[in-house]
């Protein structure tokens, strides 16, 4: 196995009393796409919390690139390469698409670059389109986000992710509210950006997650269960106790 991109080490998280995880130990190789699956309450959401620095985990390590991340603050999370989107749409509905990205854009830059001259804005453009061409939205750019498709929409919130350029991106149910047509489309473009960066994703479609994914971990009460090919966590017996057989998409 090549040097991991990411290893995380022993990490536990709790709120108050309540353990949410627990000795999550896992490497994660680059250019491979990783589905992070388990019954609601599994402790999935809270991983990818801690994993972007959303939340510090309570105890264990998070190593990316080789650098210690521990006490990293968040913001600086996607200048190292760690990218997410989030479970719900989070654009802004009155811009445009393309005034989205671009706003994403200048705020990655302008927090070391406090004067943007007018060669700056001109980048800012360009990256603004090479994140919505990657997503298939370059034709969209001028719309207004609340009349974008659902689908759009997160497709327009994973160009808002890229401008950072992420060697590790994050997608908490990319595909959430999707109809089988706008799942196709998720599913494609997630194979197309997954050949050049590593993807974790957060996911209940299991006929998506099986076709999609090199590797899946499963939680459960904030602990792994499994880990492994799609065809070792199909054949899991514990897996398929706790979560397989009670999902509906699995079928
Ligand atoms: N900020 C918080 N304060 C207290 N408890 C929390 C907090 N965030 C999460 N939890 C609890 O931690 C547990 C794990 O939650 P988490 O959202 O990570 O699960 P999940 O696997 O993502 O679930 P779902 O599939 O429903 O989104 C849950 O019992 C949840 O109530």
């Amino acid at each position: 196995m090549s040097t991991p991109l990411l290893t995380v080490d022993n990490i536990g998280r709790r709120f108050g009393g309540f353990i949410a995880l627990e000795g999550v130990t896992a490497a994660f190789e680059a250019n491979k796409v990783t589905a992070v699956i388990g019954p609601n309450g599994a402790g999935k959401s809270t991983l990818f919390n801690v994993l972007s620095g959303v939340l510090p985990p309570s105890t264990g390590t998070i190593h990316f690139r080789g650098q210690n991340l521990t006490g990293t603050p968040q913001h600086r999370f996607a200048h190292l390469g760690i990218s997410r989107s989030y479970q719900i749409t989070n654009i802004f509905p009155e811009l445009s698409a393309h005034e989205n990205v671009r706003v994403a854009a200048q705020a990655f830059r302008s927090r070391y670059n406090i004067l943007i001259n007018r060669a700056h804005l001109g980048e800012l453009d360009a990256k603004a389109e090479a994140a919505l061409d990657a997503v298939g939205l370059a034709a969209k750019g001028a719309r207004t986000a609340k009349f974008l498709a659902h689908g759009e929409q997160r497709a327009l919130e994973i160009a808002v992710a890229l401008v950072a350029n992420p060697a590790l991106l994050l997608l908490d149910e990319p595909t959430a509210g999707m109809g089988p047509e706008e799942t196709r489309d998720m599913v494609a473009l997630i194979e197309k950006l997954a050949r050049d960066r590593t993807i974790l994703l957060v996911e209940h479609k299991m006929k998506m997650i099986l076709g999609l994914s090199d590797r899946i971990l499963v939680l459960h009460h904030g602990r792994v269960i499994a880990d492994g090919s799609p065809q070792a966590i199909q054949a899991d017996t514990e897996v398929r106790r706790v979560y397989l057989g009670q999902n509906d998409g699995y079928a």
